[in-house]
């Protein structure tokens, strides 16, 4: 995950910090103990829960202090905003659970496809159809010949190819080559980049690398949940996207989305799987961040001045209490669907689409 941090003992000092420590996931071993490590109990009752907005609002058309709906002519769903954060748009359950288990079927199978690259494929080149090779439990080994070569402008050659779990003992016979399973390179994966590719080095765009459109559906819903931070007769053009997978310890660090050249337009933000915390802050680490609950289906938009606000994930729930994922998990019941059933039951992912130019 990335995160622009400050360091060292200024990050202790910054508001921003002090609510993702208050936050963040802690896990306590009882000393001598073989039980399970104990969960720290989080204080949520300064989280905004726009499920509860959203309810409330539909009983009464009354909204809490600080929020307010905002009036959008012919876009079907309810928005609310902050009123002390401009520019920042929430649209809670804007996807069906049907359109949620596509976009994650579609973030395990189809997004981390060359030439999308992802955060294994600096280490291992580019790795095609993970999903299946998860499904046939196949392992990820040295090809032979494996100098780095590129090939058609910039693409790594594959350096690694997916090979039988029957040849396990074959190629831990070899020291020296390397192996890893399918299933582990799933769990590990943290990040795939749609469109226009970013480079997490340079923290910029790299438009010299080989990419593949934006697929046209996500274009469409992209364009679809922008309206309400458009301006009215612009239409947003989706160019690039950065898919972040969220395994259960793990967070994003306030940060600013700073590389596209038009802060006008907004980030569109999904969110899918485990319930996470996401922190709103304000221009500057010293603002006070609001707390707000992102579940699967809600759908976020920052833009014009909300793009100057520093944000994170400090925590995402995967305990049954509070990660709410059960209508979610009971979509995946076909015969090859416990591959995506386990990843989600204990992950988050969230696609975020952006205008880069
Ligand atoms: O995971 C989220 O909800 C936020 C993601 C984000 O801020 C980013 O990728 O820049
Ligand atoms: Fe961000």
């Amino acid at each position: 995950m990335y995160g622009v941090e400050a360091s060292g003992a200024e990050t202790e000092r910054t508001a921003f910090r002090r609510a993702e420590k208050r936050y963040k996931l802690y896990k306590s071993q009882p000393p001598r103990s073989r039980k399970q490590p104990v969960v720290n109990r989080t204080d949520l009752s300064d989280v905004i829960d726009f499920l509860t907005v959203l309810e409330s609002f539909e009983r009464d058309g009354g909204t809490p202090e600080g929020i307010y709906r905002f009036e959008c002519p012919g876009f079907a769903l309810p928005i609310f905003c902050l009123k002390d954060r401009p520019g920042f748009y929430f649209i809670p359950c804007a996807l069906t659970i049907e359109e949620q288990c596509y976009w994650i079927r579609q973030s395990l199978i189809s997004f981390p496809q060359p030439h999308n690259r992802t955060n294994h494929t600096a280490i291992y080149g580019p790795i095609s159809d993970l999903l299946t090779a998860v499904q046939n439990k196949k392992i990820l080994v040295e090809a032979e010949n494996s100098n780095v070569s590129m090939v058609d402008n910039n693409m790594l050659a594959p350096r690694y190819i997916f090979s039988e779990t029957s040849l396990d003992a074959h190629v831990e016979g070899h020291g020296s080559c390397k192996s890893v399973a399918a299933s582990v390179l799933l769990r590990k994966l943290r990040w795939s980049t749609l469109g226009l590719q970013f480079d997490w080095s340079k923290r910029n765009y790299d438009v010299s690398l080989p990419h593949n459109e934006i697929p046209k559906d996500l274009c469409l819903l992209a364009k679809k949940m922008a309206v309400p931070a458009m301006s009215s007769g612009e239409e947003f053009q989706p160019e690039a996207a950065i898919v972040n997978y969220f395994g259960p310890s793990d967070m994003l660090g306030g940060h600013l989305d700073d590389m596209e050249a038009d802060w006008s337009k907004p980030i569109v933000s999904i969110s899918l799987g485990c319930k996470a915390i996401f922190l709103l802050g304000g221009k500057s680490r010293e603002d006070m961040p609001v707390s707000m609950f992102l579940r699967s289906g809600d759908i976020i938009l920052m833009a014009a001045q909300a793009r100057e606000c520093f944000h994170g994930v400090p925590r995402i729930f995967i305990d049954d209490e509070h990660a709410e994922n059960s209508d979610l998990l009971s979509q995946f019941s076909g015969e090859d669907d416990h591959y995506f059933m386990d990843y989600i039951k204990s992950s988050r992912i969230n696609i975020n689409i952006r205008q880069v130019n």
